[in-house]
C-alpha cells in the first residue's frame, strides 16, 4: 500500500480563457451537407459549459474541432475568438473523449503522467503531482495497476486525472461520466466540479440533470444542420441541488430535445 502523499499539486496558474464562436459553419470534406451553420456560442472563462443535443447533431464534430483534430477532415468559416486574444487553444486545450483512451500497456501512474513526459521520464514534480490527484481521488493504491484490473467508474476517475494533469485552461468533456452507475456518477461530477474549478470546462451529455447540475450556462444543439440556442440556468452554485427551479429546466430541455425530431 502507497504512502499518503503530502506533496503540493502541479501549480495550476494559467489565466482563464473565454471562447467566442460566430456563425459558425463545420462541414466534412465529401460530403454535401453541412453539420453545423450559424452557431453562436459563448464559453466563459472559469465557468462551465454544457452542451445537450439530439444524437449525431453535431457536439462531437464541433469539440474536436475546437480541439484541432478537424483540421484535415473538415471545412470550417466563422469566427473564433480567444479572450485574452494573445492565447491560441491549440496550446491550452485538454480534450477528454467519449472514450477513456486509457494505454493497457502502461500502469495507472505512466498513463495520467503521459502528457508531462520528458523525453522517456517522468519529473519528480510530475509525479508527485500526479500520485497526489490520484490520491484525491481515490486512486492511490492503484497507482502501479494496469487499466484492465479497474472498473469503468476508476478508468473515468483515472481519465479525469489524467486530463487535470495536462493542466491547461480550457477542458472538453465528451460524456466523461456516461459509461458508470448513477451513484459514481453523481461522485464523478461533484470531484470534476471541485477539481476544474476555475477552468473554462465544456461538456458534453445526454443527461439533462447533469447538465442542470453542473452548468453556469447551457445550450442545446438541434436542427439540420444545427445551431445552438442558450438556456437560462438557476443562479445557484454548482454542484446544484435539484429544486424546483431546475425541475422546470430539466421540462424545458425535454421540450427543446422532443422538438427536435420534428
Ligand atoms: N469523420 C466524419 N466524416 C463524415 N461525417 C462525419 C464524421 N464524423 C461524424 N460525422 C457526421 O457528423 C454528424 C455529427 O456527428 P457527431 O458525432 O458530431 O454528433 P453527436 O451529436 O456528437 O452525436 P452523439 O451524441 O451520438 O455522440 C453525424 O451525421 C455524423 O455521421
Amino acid at each position: 500500500m502507497r504512502m499518503s502523499v503530502s506533496t503540493r499539486p502541479l501549480s495550476v496558474k494559467s489565466p482563464a480563457l473565454q471562447i467566442d464562436i460566430s456563425a459558425g459553419y463545420l462541414r466534412y470534406t465529401g460530403s454535401k451537407a453541412a453539420t453545423l451553420q450559424g452557431i453562436n456560442m459563448r464559453f466563459p472563462a472559469g465557468q462551465w459549459t454544457c452542451i445537450l443535443g439530439r444524437s449525431g447533431c453535431g457536439k462531437t464534430s464541433l469539440l474536436r474541432y475546437l480541439a484541432g483534430l478537424l483540421d484535415q477532415q473538415v471545412s470550417w468559416s466563422g469566427e473564433l475568438t480567444i479572450t485574452p486574444p494573445q492565447f491560441d487553444l491549440k496550446n491550452n486545450i485538454a480534450y477528454m473523449a467519449q472514450q477513456d483512451l486509457l494505454m493497457p500497456w502502461l500502469s495507472v501512474l505512466d498513463n495520467v503522467t503521459l502528457s508531462a513526459k520528458f523525453g522517456n521520464t517522468i519529473t519528480p514534480v510530475h509525479k508527485e503531482a500526479a500520485l497526489a490527484l490520484l490520491e484525491k481521488v481515490g486512486l492511490l493504491d492503484s497507482a502501479d495497476c494496469l487499466p484492465q484490473k479497474l472498473s469503468g467508474g476508476m478508468r473515468q476517475r483515472v481519465a479525469l486525472v489524467r486530463t487535470l494533469m495536462q493542466n491547461k485552461p480550457v477542458i472538453l468533456m465528451d460524456e466523461p461520466f456516461s459509461a458508470v452507475d448513477a451513484v459514481t456518477r453523481y461522485r464523478l461530477q461533484d470531484m470534476a466540479c471541485e477539481l476544474l474549478k476555475d477552468k473554462t470546462v465544456v461538456l458534453i451529455t445526454h443527461d439533462p440533470q447533469e447538465a442542470i447540475r453542473l452548468a453556469d450556462k447551457i445550450y442545446i444543439m438541434q436542427g439540420k444542420p444545427s445551431s445552438a440556442e442558450s438556456l437560462k440556468v438557476p443562479a445557484s452554485l454548482t454542484p446544484r441541488q435539484f429544486d424546483a427551479e431546475c425541475a422546470q429546466l430539466q421540462q424545458s430541455i425535454m421540450a427543446y430535445l422532443e422538438r427536435s425530431d420534428a
